[in-house]
């Protein structure tokens, strides 16, 4: 039996919430859009317009190059506050740094030439583009071969899945901790136990887990990490993402891009490429400081709201959602396109339906309410605990059921894919 699914349940849940003060801390433009999507494009935090002026102004235009005394550690200070806050890793473990498809592409060619002899990629067939076709690049370049995981599109994989397709062939395995689009939630120490019987290493994506599940890099065995900010983050467009490696095994991987901020005594200018002994050697060149900057206040909001609550709330939300979907959109022709069970999966939800891309576009232009569309036939919804109100997901299944009911919908053109 379901809780109670009116609207007055949903809005005692948001007075009970002790989560409730943060969505403040956040720039609401427009009050009637209903935003689910902040696994695509995180929220702004209202601290973030006059923090970045503040550097644009006194650092960059009164102390200018002088300023770079303190940016020059900062990759390094922001994946500390990375590590703490959210990433469960040691200080020293973990990069602010070039894009997740950079950081993947640098992870994974360091651990294929650690993993010398072996000659196959692990990666989940649904995982996300960019990280197959990375993997695609790196097996031509190197004549290896990328074996596809062939998991239920809904369902997503387990660590049985995994640990049944692992050989002494397997040199490193890439998988997500969060799928980007079923939401299913891998259980990252299993993963990395199994793989370690086998000598693979894995490469974890965190792009849909940070900031959204507990991680816990260092207690769960991880070895390689990558992950975006500006989803759950909510560093902004284009934000710069972080890379994680283990302590232990920093000093015996080498990654293929030799920029001159992974250089030992950068500033000595030396004529050959020595990379650094830690976590350095795994940047590459000038950080984007603006981008950086705007790091610092989003990660503020996020300790103070503690990873633990985060996902107490989160799991809170997606429970809501589904006990919706179940009672309002399975009528509809709608089915839940995640896992059922809220413990596996992280902060977003897929509900399947035959018409889900024009669905998707009138749910934003007629009823404003922003999810996204997902190939082949998805919608995903994605709450985020620090600023998404328990009513807010009741409200965006309520338009959701009112626009499909009365076939909204259907009086919009068939379109082509675009982006969102
Ligand atoms: C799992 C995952 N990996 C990687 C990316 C993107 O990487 P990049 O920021 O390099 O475009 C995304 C989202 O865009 C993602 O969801
Ligand atoms: N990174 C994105 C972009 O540059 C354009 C449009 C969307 C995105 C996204 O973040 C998509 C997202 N990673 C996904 O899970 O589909």
């Amino acid at each position: 039996m379901r809780g109670d699914l009116s609207r007055r349940a949903a809005e005692e849940r948001d007075v009970a919430d002790p989560l409730a003060g943060l969505r403040d801390r956040f720039v609401i433009a427009d009050p009637e859009l209903i935003y689910l999507d902040g696994n695509s494009l995180g929220r702004l935090p209202a601290a973030t317009p006059d923090a970045l002026a503040r550097l644009v102004r006194q650092d960059w235009g009164t102390e200018l190059v002088r300023s770079w005394s303190t940016w020059i550690d900062w990759g390094r200070r922001l994946g500390d506050r990375l590590a703490a806050h959210v990433l469960g890793a040691r200080p020293g473990e973990v990069v602010v740094s070039d894009s997740t498809s950079v950081n993947l592409y640098k992870l994974a060619a360091a651990a294929l030439d650690a993993n010398p002899g072996r000659r196959t990629i692990l990666v989940d067939a649904e995982e996300f583009p960019t990280d197959r076709y990375l993997l695609q690049g790196l097996a031509a370049q190197r004549g290896l071969t990328v074996r596809t995981l062939a998991s239920d599109l809904d369902e997503g994989l387990t660590p049985t899945d995994v640990r049944q397709a692992l050989d002494d062939q397997v040199a490193l395995v890439v998988l997500s901790a969060v799928a980007y689009r079923s939401g299913t939630l891998l259980d990252l120490a299993a993963v990395n136990a199994a793989a370690r019987e086998v000598g693979a290493y894995v490469l974890w994506d965190l792009s849909h887990a940070a900031g959204s599940v507990p991680v816990e890099l260092t207690a769960s065995g991880a070895d390689l990490a990558v992950g975006c900010t500006y989803k759950y983050l909510n560093g902004g467009p284009g934000a710069p993402a972080f890379l994680y490696v283990r302590q232990e095994l920093q000093a015996r991987l080498r990654q293929p891009i030799w920029g001159w901020f992974g250089q030992r005594d950068q500033f000595r200018m030396g004529p050959e490429y020595d990379p650094a002994p830690d976590i350095d050697r795994f940047l590459v060149g000038t950080p984007p400081i603006l981008s950086l900057a705007a790091l610092d206040p989003a990660l503020d909001v996020l300790a103070e709201a503690g990873i633990d609550r985060l996902r107490a709330k989160g799991v809170g939300l997606g429970e809501l959602m589904v006990d919706l979907a179940d009672a309002w959109l399975t009528p509809l022709g709608f089915t839940l396109a995640s896992p059922r069970d809220p413990h596996r999966r992280g902060s977003h939800i897929c509900l399947a339906h035959p018409d889900a891309l024009r669905i998707s576009r009138a749910l934003i232009s007629e009823a404003r309410v922003v999810g996204d569309f997902r190939v082949p036939d998805r919608l995903r919804l994605g709450p985020a605990p620090l600023y998404t109100r328990y009513v807010d997901v009741w409200d965006g299944l309520a338009r959701l059921r009112d626009l499909v009911a009365r076939g909204v919908h259907e009086q919009l053109p068939v379109e082509t894919l675009r982006v969102t």
